[in-house]
């Protein structure tokens, strides 16, 4: 089993509870009438054993008496079952209502979570907590808070009731006390135990399904079906042990504390039916005292069995609340307007009156935080003119994509600083810093909506004249023209419909749309072939021309369009030039020309630029 230090929550004291307080508090009108509802239907309950006593004591006497006690029953019962159905109602509509109000405020969180959080939490786990977390709190704020409650108010009043009718017949209960706490106590520690192993294994489990759907197609093609069912199953099983176990405490739990109260109340009605023997109480009175130890016990064992529940309660709380404490990225976006590219160009076409931002990386060095010993870039210094483009070339591991992390903001540099105009991102807001820039990756993300809905995403309120024209830059007009419903067309759970290339074009149409100052290309066209990446360069040449723009590419034919070309090597940056001067003067750089020229021969294509250019 996966360990991490968010998996398992140290606390896991009830009091964790009162932590929910502040999602309860906007309630209060609610929570009001629920406690009114709540302590009416618990009073009116114990009101029924005195109407008991009474019956047998004075009811049989004349036939009006009947009568009154009939409709009083009638009337009692009647009241005791309105104020239950308006406590469960109230009880589901609160409980409800902070479920969704705590789910939406995790899920607003986890949305604004850094990079770094989503390297050691896996993604698997923060779904589970969203689920099965959520599902126990609903069943058990709207159930298990309300019935222990419920019973505490009915033991309370149902004693006090005993000691007022027959207290020395009390003592054997008193006697069995201790020995019910001890033994509820003893199995809700347990309980609480393998509940919230139970809890770790479910979210391990959510974890491996969810990597096992992702990756699929890899399992497939791997014929790895067999000893992935095999892990889902040893997950399963684990979890099922754990849910044994606890049923097992559970079961044992309620035999002894059961056996016990039934022991207890056959003693009690032995003494009381010899003091009514000798007539020295009313048979009525040991009927009504039966009653309260009847409910007392009901609710004792109750709150036994709740204790168990409000562990697992408490477990999930936990979990979820967990996640609140996680500190989001600095600056995070809090409001919708605060994510909206706000372009001074308002509704002019996206290509055009936007002005391009100068960079400079300051001796900027970074670890991974779970790399920490060693460094993925180390002491860069590089200043980028407004509008010039930069191309970093580099060994696969160079730190390429760090770089440009970096600019985003995933992470914080160890050391030295990154301008934007000569402002210190980390002083520019989250917002204002990420509406500057676009990102084409590698592997675009896709998600399941339309091809349309996928581009838009990049700019909510573009218009449809700008959407068709980044469609028809990007090139995405040449396959979307040949589905049936063009744009419109839903390209399945992470664009499965579409091929690499087709993604990648989607990506660059994104970013064509969102219009940035900086635009990065993180081998942005890697997935496409020679004539559609011909095509793409020069409607990124448009594009590009009018903004700063930083491109990471293995293939020489994309980088010679280049301004200048920063070579990267282990993390360095060991030369800045142009083609032709690192060609003269940087090893590192003369040897992945000469082996993308191999390639390039090797493939046919790219050739010819790199003739025409070197
Ligand atoms: N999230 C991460 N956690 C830990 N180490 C990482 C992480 N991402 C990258 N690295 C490491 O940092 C170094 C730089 O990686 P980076 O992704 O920046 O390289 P790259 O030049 O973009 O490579 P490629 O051309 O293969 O995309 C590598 O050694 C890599 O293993």
């Amino acid at each position: 089993m996966a360990q991490n230090p968010w998996q398992r929550p140290v606390n896991r004291n009830v009091w964790v509870l009162w932590k929910l307080k502040p999602f309860l508090l906007t309630r209060r009108v609610h929570l009001l009438f629920y406690a009114l509802a709540l302590l009416l239907s618990a009073a009116s309950a114990l009101v029924l054993p005195q109407g008991a006593r009474w019956v047998l004591d004075q009811g049989f006497q004349s036939y009006s008496a009947l009568v009154w006690i009939s409709a009083a029953l009638l009337g009692l019962g009647l009241f005791t079952v309105a104020m239950r159905a308006l406590r469960d109602a109230l009880a589901t509509w609160i409980g409800q209502d902070v479920v969704a109000d705590l789910r939406t405020a995790v899920f607003r969180h986890a949305l604004r979570l850094p990079a770094v959080f989503y390297e050691v939490f896996r993604s698997g786990e923060v779904i589970s907590r969203l689920s099965s977390d959520v599902t126990i709190l609903r069943f058990g704020l709207t159930g298990v808070l309300g019935r222990s409650l419920q019973s505490g108010i009915t033991l309370l009043g149902a004693l006090a009731l005993m000691a007022a009718t027959l207290p020395q017949l009390m003592i054997p209960g008193l006697v069995a006390l201790p020995l019910l706490v001890l033994i509820n106590l003893k199995s809700g520690r347990l309980q609480r135990r393998y509940s919230r192993k139970e809890q770790d294994y479910l979210a391990d489990l959510s974890a491996h399904t969810e990597e096992s759907i992702n990756g699929i197609r890899v399992i497939q093609a791997l014929t790895l079906e067999p000893q992935t069912e095999e892990r889902y199953r040893r997950d399963i099983r684990l979890l099922l042990g754990q849910v044994w176990s606890r049923v097992v405490v559970q079961s044992w739990s309620t035999f002894l504390t059961g056996g016990l109260v039934f022991l207890v109340l056959s003693v009690m009605l032995y003494w009381g039916g010899l003091a009514v023997l000798r007539h020295q109480v009313g048979i009525g009175v040991l009927v009504a005292f039966l009653l309260y130890a009847l409910m007392a016990a009901t609710s004792l064992a109750s709150l036994g069995e709740l204790w168990g529940s409000m562990a697992r309660l408490a477990g999930a709380t936990e979990r979820l609340l967990a996640l609140l404490d996680e500190t989001p990225e600095m600056g995070a976006i809090s409001s919708a307007q605060d994510s909206e590219p706000t372009h001074v160009n308002g509704g002019l076409p996206a290509q055009r009156a936007i002005r391009a931002a100068g960079l400079h990386l300051d001796n900027v060095s970074f670890s991974y935080p779970s790399r920490s010993d060693s460094h993925a870039i180390e002491n860069i210094s590089i200043d980028i003119a407004a509008g010039e483009t930069v191309a970093f070339v580099g060994a696969s591991g160079a730190g390429k994509s760090t770089v440009f992390s970096l600019l985003l903001r995933h992470y914080q540099p160890d050391q030295g600083r990154i301008f934007l105009d000569e402002v210190d991102i980390n002083t520019l807001p989250l917002r204002s810093l990420r509406q500057q820039l676009a990102v084409v990756p590698q592997h675009p993300v896709i998600f399941s909506m339309s091809i349309a809905e996928n581009i838009m995403m990049a700019r909510p309120g573009a218009s449809e004249a700008e959407l068709h024209e980044a469609v028809h830059a990007a090139r995405v007009d040449e396959f979307s023209d040949r589905l049936e419903r063009r744009l419109q067309t839903h390209v399945g759970e992470k664009g499965v419909t579409l091929s690499g290339g087709q993604r990648q074009r989607v990506a660059i149409a994104r970013a064509i749309l969102r219009n940035p100052r900086v635009l990065i290309l993180d081998e942005a066209t890697s997935a496409l072939d020679a004539e559609n990446e011909r095509i793409i360069q020069e409607a990124l040449g448009n594009l590009i021309a009018q903004r700063t723009t930083l491109v990471a590419a293995h293939r020489l034919a994309t980088v010679i369009h280049a301004s200048r070309i920063a070579v990267l090597d282990k993390g360095r940056l060991i030369a800045v030039g142009s083609h032709q001067e690192l060609l003269e003067s940087c090893p590192v750089y003369r040897q992945f020309a000469q082996l993308q020229r191999l390639h390039d021969e090797g493939h046919g294509e790219g050739a010819e630029v790199l003739k025409i250019r070197a």
